[in-house]
Order: C-alpha cells, then sequence, then structure tokens
C-alpha cells in the first residue's frame, strides 16, 4: 500500500443547514492521479477548498502532506499546487513575467526564478510564447501557462479544477498528457475535478463519483463497473451469421448463460462468467459463420450515467 498524501475523514461542509459536503471520507495515496468526478453543485469545489485549507470544514478532518490543512493552511499552501477553474493572469505581462511573478510572490530569488520560469516554459511547450502577453494566450495556451504556475513552488501535489474546460480536443490531449508526464516523471500526486469522462478516464489511476456532497463509489474504472454492472456479470457481443432459433436455444442452454438479446446486426449474451470459447464453438458447430465474439467492457460514461441515473431516480 501507498503513502497517503490527502486524507479526507467525516469531513462535512454545511451552507445555510444544507450540506454542501456530506460526511466525506477518502484516502489519496502520493503517486496516484485522483479524478473527482461529479454534476454542478456535487461539492468539488468545495472539498478542493477545504484540503487547500481555504475553508473551514463544519465537522470532521483534513490532512494534506501530513499536515491539518484547517490548522496550517500556509503550510500546505506551499507544498500544494492549485490551479482554479476561473484561473487569471496578468493580461498586460507577458507568460515570463506571470511566472516570474509568482515566484517573486513565493520568495525565490530573481535569479533561480527566472532559470525556472523558462524552464517550465519549455515543459509546457510555451517557449515560443514566453514573451507574448497572457492576454493574448488561448484558453489551452493558458491552462498550460496555470500549470507552469503551479509547478514554480516544486509542488508534492497539484489540484486541478476543470482543468480541460473550454479547451479544443487537440489542446486538451497535449494538457493531460503534461499532467501525466508530471505524474510519471515528477512523481507528482495529482487531483482533479471534472464534468469529461472519457478524459478523466484516460489518465485517471481512481476516480471518485460525487452527488449531492456525498461520494457514492471510488475506485479505478474496472472496480466502479463491477459494483455497478454486478448483476450484469459479464456480457459477450457476437456477430454471426445466420443466426437460427436453433442456435439461439443451444447458447439458451449454455451454463452460465442468463439471458440473450438481440440487437439486429449483433447479439449480448449476458452470463455469470465467461464462457465466449463455449459459445464460440457452439456457433461453428452449428454451422454458422462467426464474425465477431468480444466481452463487454463498461466505460466511465456507462458507469457515470448510471449512477447518476440512479441518484435522480431516490
Ligand atoms: N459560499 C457558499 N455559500 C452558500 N452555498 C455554497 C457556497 N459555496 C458552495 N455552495 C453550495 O454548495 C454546493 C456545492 O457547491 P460546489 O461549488 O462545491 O459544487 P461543485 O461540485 O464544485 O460544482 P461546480 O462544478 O458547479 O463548481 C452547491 O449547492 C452550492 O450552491
Amino acid at each position: 500500500m501507498g503513502e497517503p498524501i490527502i486524507e479526507l475523514n467525516e469531513i462535512t461542509k454545511k451552507y445555510d443547514n444544507q450540506f454542501a459536503v456530506d460526511h466525506l471520507s477518502l484516502t489519496i495515496q502520493k503517486g496516484e492521479i485522483f479524478g473527482l468526478l461529479g454534476p454542478n453543485g456535487a461539492g468539488k469545489s468545495t472539498t478542493i477548498l477545504m484540503m487547500l485549507g481555504l475553508s473551514e470544514p463544519t465537522s470532521g478532518g483534513v490532512k494534506v502532506c501530513g499536515m491539518n490543512s484547517t490548522r496550517y493552511p500556509l503550510e500546505v499552501k506551499g507544498r500544494v499546487g492549485y490551479l482554479p477553474d476561473d484561473l487569471g493572469f496578468y493580461e498586460q505581462m507577458t507568460g515570463f513575467e506571470n511566472l516570474v511573478y509568482t515566484a517573486y510572490l513565493n520568495g525565490l530569488n530573481k535569479q533561480v526564478a527566472e532559470k525556472r520560469a523558462m524552464d517550465l516554459l519549455y515543459r509546457v511547450g510555451l517557449l515560443d510564447a514566453a514573451n507574448k502577453k497572457a492576454g493574448k494566450y488561448s484558453r489551452g495556451m493558458k491552462q498550460r501557462l496555470g500549470l507552469a504556475d503551479v509547478l514554480m513552488k516544486d509542488p508534492e501535489v497539484i489540484i486541478l479544477d476543470e482543468p480541460t474546460l473550454g479547451i479544443d480536443p487537440e489542446g486538451v490531449r497535449e494538457l493531460l498528457k503534461l499532467i501525466k508526464e508530471l505524474n510519471e516523471q515528477e512523481n507528482i500526486t495529482v487531483l482533479l475535478s471534472s464534468h469529461q469522462l472519457h478524459q478523466v478516464q484516460q489518465i485517471c489511476d481512481r476516480v471518485g463519483i460525487f452527488v449531492k456532497g456525498k461520494l457514492l463509489a471510488e475506485g479505478n474504472i474496472e472496480s466502479l463497473a463491477k459494483q455497478l454492472f454486478f448483476e450484469d456479470t459479464l456480457v459477450i457481443n457476437v456477430t454471426a451469421e445466420p443466426v437460427s432459433q436453433a442456435l439461439i436455444e443451444k447458447i439458451n442452454q449454455i451454463n452460465g448463460v442468463n439471458r440473450f438479446e438481440n440487437l439486429g446486426d449483433s447479439i449480448e449474451i449476458y452470463c455469470d462468467f465467461d464462457v465466449t470459447p463455449t459459445i464460440a464453438n457452439t456457433i461453428i458447430q452449428e454451422g454458422a459463420k462467426l464474425y465477431h465474439i468480444t466481452k463487454k467492457d463498461y466505460g466511465l460514461d456507462e458507469i457515470y450515467h448510471r449512477y447518476f441515473e440512479g441518484s435522480e431516480a431516490t
């Protein structure tokens, strides 16, 4: 097991007698990329603010890098880089000048600051735009500058609130690649909040699904799929020709097969356990042509929608 770097213990935040965050417990290990996932108003930003010590929990405890964030916000701030969703730069200053200014606020000397700013501009692919005014940067460039900005203080953890919002697909790809590289090469722990499900799925080791202040589930995609789709343990998708009544009956008799759905151009077979080879044999023995047979994987989109459908139904 890894070393915990963010520890939330039964934290709550109440506004006007309403829980924005409701008894949330979560541990994030050093070196992980963790995705906070949830609809608007779920409590993601409130949770992040409590991690940073910028908002005090109504009850419960928050530790980051082993320190109580509520009691030691400045110490936590020194070790954690935070990129808010509404990041702002001095638009009249260049990208380089913005970074150097951040370094100045963090107490770095000029020489170190200038070298680090250039290194980071190179790292995030903005060296060519170093002397361009930040006000002229595209949204994607601003996000990359934001990433360079949070890295100026050499943090152990970076917290990114909706980092991919408003960026075009190519920009998103570049940003995510960069976040993954930072995580792998510098062992920086990353916590990011997002609505962009398929993007989160690409780079996160684990995700937590938030709805109405509660963490409904957390884990990697595979374990979330298991928690959620446990009734349909396994679905096997088959394309074969012809699908005769005799073949359907034979498949239904296979031990482990629960039910069968004809989708027109393919069939889906719901099973208790993996019977792919038996199904393939049965199709061939019945004289049909087998074009395609695969186990269906559930993606984060399906996981997310099923959770939210469930939560709305209650
Ligand atoms: N300062 C505040 N005063 C009163 N209510 C607040 C305050 N901040 C947040 N809330 C409420 O707490 C709940 C959680 O909000 P929060 O901003 O944490 O959600 P979120 O998941 O980050 O959503 P979004 O993606 O829209 O930013 C919402 O119902 C919000 O209206």
